[in-house]
């Protein structure tokens, strides 16, 4: 993802590169060349470190890795306190049409008693289940409780352990990891006599492309912390 942002910024005529660091390199490259906005699409175990550094070195963050958790995001909303004027935006995908996947999965859960979640990846993934697939489950969640939805009715049990997928807050979150793959997911709604099924393909590194660059020329009027690009796309 490094690789294919600093292509894309390349290509932008109001953007420049003035830094790119590695795993082992120095953090301070990054200050010293006066960057203004730091992209980091790293790991999870890694990140927190990398906007720690960015927001004591008063410079905003647009974060893709993934991994983050409700602690992990108040942490840094709390560290972005003393600094009004800055910003840092964590997205799970910058993906247009996966942001979109997002928001008609949370529209629809409410009117279904069953949604599962396939996500599917190239071999090299990090993590799993996806930082997307989380939070579509999440999102799903929400919006059944919100509307009052009880409990899906669907069976947990397994006859093998795994066989029913991880379970993020009562959504089933299946991983898929195969060779040839990108970055895909479905999501499964059923009703009596119905299913819905809404998929979003990633066929190349390309597809987050606009979202960052967006999330890159954004982020300075966008101070504090912000949790996906939904509201910088007008959603
Ligand atoms: N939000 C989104 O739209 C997307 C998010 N992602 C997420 O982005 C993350 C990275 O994915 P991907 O690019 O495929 O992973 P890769 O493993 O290909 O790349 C991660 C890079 O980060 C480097 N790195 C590791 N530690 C540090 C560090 N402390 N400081 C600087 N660089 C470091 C690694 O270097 P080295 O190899 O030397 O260790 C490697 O070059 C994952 O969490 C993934 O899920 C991916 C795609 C889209
Ligand atoms: O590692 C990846 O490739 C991707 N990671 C993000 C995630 O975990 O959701 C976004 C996209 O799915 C690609």
């Amino acid at each position: 993802m490094g690789t294919e942002v600093v292509k894309a910024v390349n290509a932008a005529d109001d953007l420049e590169v003035v830094a790119m660091v590695d795993s082992g390199d120095w953090l301070f490259d990054i200050a010293n060349a006066g960057a203004q906005v730091v992209v980091d699409f790293t790991r999870p175990d890694v990140v927190m470190d990398n906007i720690r550094f960015c927001i004591d070195n008063n410079i905003h963050c647009v974060v893709g890795t993934t991994g983050f958790d409700e602690e992990k995001l108040a942490t840094v909303a709390q560290w972005l306190e003393p600094k009004p004027d800055l910003g840092v935006v964590i997205a799970p995908n910058f993906g247009i049409g996966a942001v979109l996947l997002m928001r008609f999965a949370q529209e629809a859960a409410r009117f279904f008693p069953s949604t599962e979640i396939v996500e599917l990846h190239h071999p090299h993934k990090v993590d799993a289940p996806s930082g997307t697939a989380v939070r579509t489950a999440r999102l799903v969640a929400a919006a059944r409780r919100s509307a009052g939805l009880p409990p899906s009715p669907d069976a947990t049990t397994d006859s093998l352990p795994g066989a029913r997928g991880a379970d993020v807050e009562g959504v089933p979150v299946h991983a898929v990891r195969l060779t040839g793959l990108v970055a895909h997911q479905e999501v499964l709604m059923g009703a009596a006599g119905e299913t819905l099924t809404i998929r979003h393909d990633s066929y190349d590194r390309a597809s987050f492309m606009p979202g960052v660059l967006l999330a890159v020329r954004e982020i300075g009027r966008r101070p504090g912390l912000t949790v996906g690009i939904e509201s910088f796309l007008g959603l």
